[in-house]
């Protein structure tokens, strides 16, 4: 198995195996349709050093169920319909124009799941480097023709969803342009329905397809074992303070927390090395020090190194 099919152009950088994780920190809504939070919040992915943020995008007439426009609930800003609810944390044209140019100023990527396929075009209008498909739209055919269509990478992330579902999905998307995101869509997931070795079945079942991550689970410690897995790009809900207004908030991860994360991720990165086992020149010393049979003496570096 080569590796050159599984790396996948996401704008300037390319992502797969033997290049660094791309690190999202997935906004979605959790700017509750205020631009200054989502500038706080590309502000800690910046400081944190993930690669991208990302946004949801819905056309609120197309994704909510005509049943529920009208249902009342109270909301930070006042009792409103639910429609007008949608409508209110939706951003428009000009708020993805200044966040685009606040991306482009802070050199980081920015990217969103369209939940429909007014929302593709939408977004098409911008220099967005990937689009994503969220978990709940794995089985809209309509939407996955439509970003196809873009020939931009897709990030197919696949909770919620049967290998059979899976394999149509990719089937419909085409396997060339799409990286696979393993998840489990509960909020927050627990750690005994994350099932990480999944990823490793994705691999095998899906050899030309980056495999990566997209999480919900509380704490790091399962992310950064997605990594230790193979996962090259990781997703997670990002917060400026998990007890705002929000379904998401509480299974995002604050920005400390975050740069916590990205910090982590990199270090396993580099310790995973290339897998081909040699004595470093660094254990020299400890090895004269510390061995008392010597073997057979290798030099440093060495592909087959000292029997002992
Ligand atoms: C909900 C989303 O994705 P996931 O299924 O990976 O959480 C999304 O990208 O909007």
């Amino acid at each position: 198995m080569t590796t050159s099919n599984r790396l996948r152009q996401l704008g300037d950088r390319v992502v797969g195996p033997g290049r660094p994780v791309y690190v999202t920190g997935e906004i979605g809504i959790n700017h509750n349709g205020d631009l200054d939070n989502a500038f706080a919040l590309i502000d800690a992915a910046v400081e944190a050093g993930c690669d991208a943020v990302k946004f949801q995008k819905r056309t609120p007439e197309i994704c909510t169920p005509r049943d529920q426009w009208d249902i009342e609930r109270d909301t930070p800003w006042g009792r409103m319909t639910y429609i007008d609810y949608r409508h209110r944390v939706e951003f428009d044209e000009d708020d993805y124009a200044a966040i685009d140019a606040y991306c482009k100023k802070h050199n980081i990527h920015w990217f969103a799941s369209p939940w429909d396929t007014e929302a593709v075009a939408f977004l098409e209008k911008f220099d967005v480097p990937a689009h994503k498909v969220a978990s709940a739209s794995l089985t809209d055919d309509e939407l996955l023709r439509a970003l196809r269509a873009t020939g931009k990478t897709v990030i197919l992330s696949t909770g919620m969803s049967t290998p059979e579902q899976i394999r149509h999905a990719v089937e419909v998307l085409g396997s060339q342009n799409i990286l696979l995101c393993h998840a489990t869509s509960t909020y927050p997931a627990k750690a005994d329905e994350l099932n990480l070795r999944v990823i490793n079945t994705l691999q095998g079942e899906y050899p030309n397809v980056p495999i990566g991550y997209s999480g919900h689970e509380t704490g790091l410690q399962t992310t950064l074992a997605a990594v230790a897995l193979g996962a090259v790009f990781v997703e997670r809900h990002i917060t400026l303070d998990r007890a705002m207004w929000g379904s998401d908030q509480a299974a995002s991860v604050e920005p400390q927390g975050l740069a916590r994360m990205v910090r982590d991720i990199r270090t396993i990165e580099e310790s995973l090395g290339d897998g081909v086992k040699k004595v470093y020149e660094s254990e020299l010393a400890p090895m004269k020090k510390l061995r008392r049979v010597k073997g057979v003496v290798a030099e440093a570096g060495e592909r087959e190194p000292a029997t002992v």
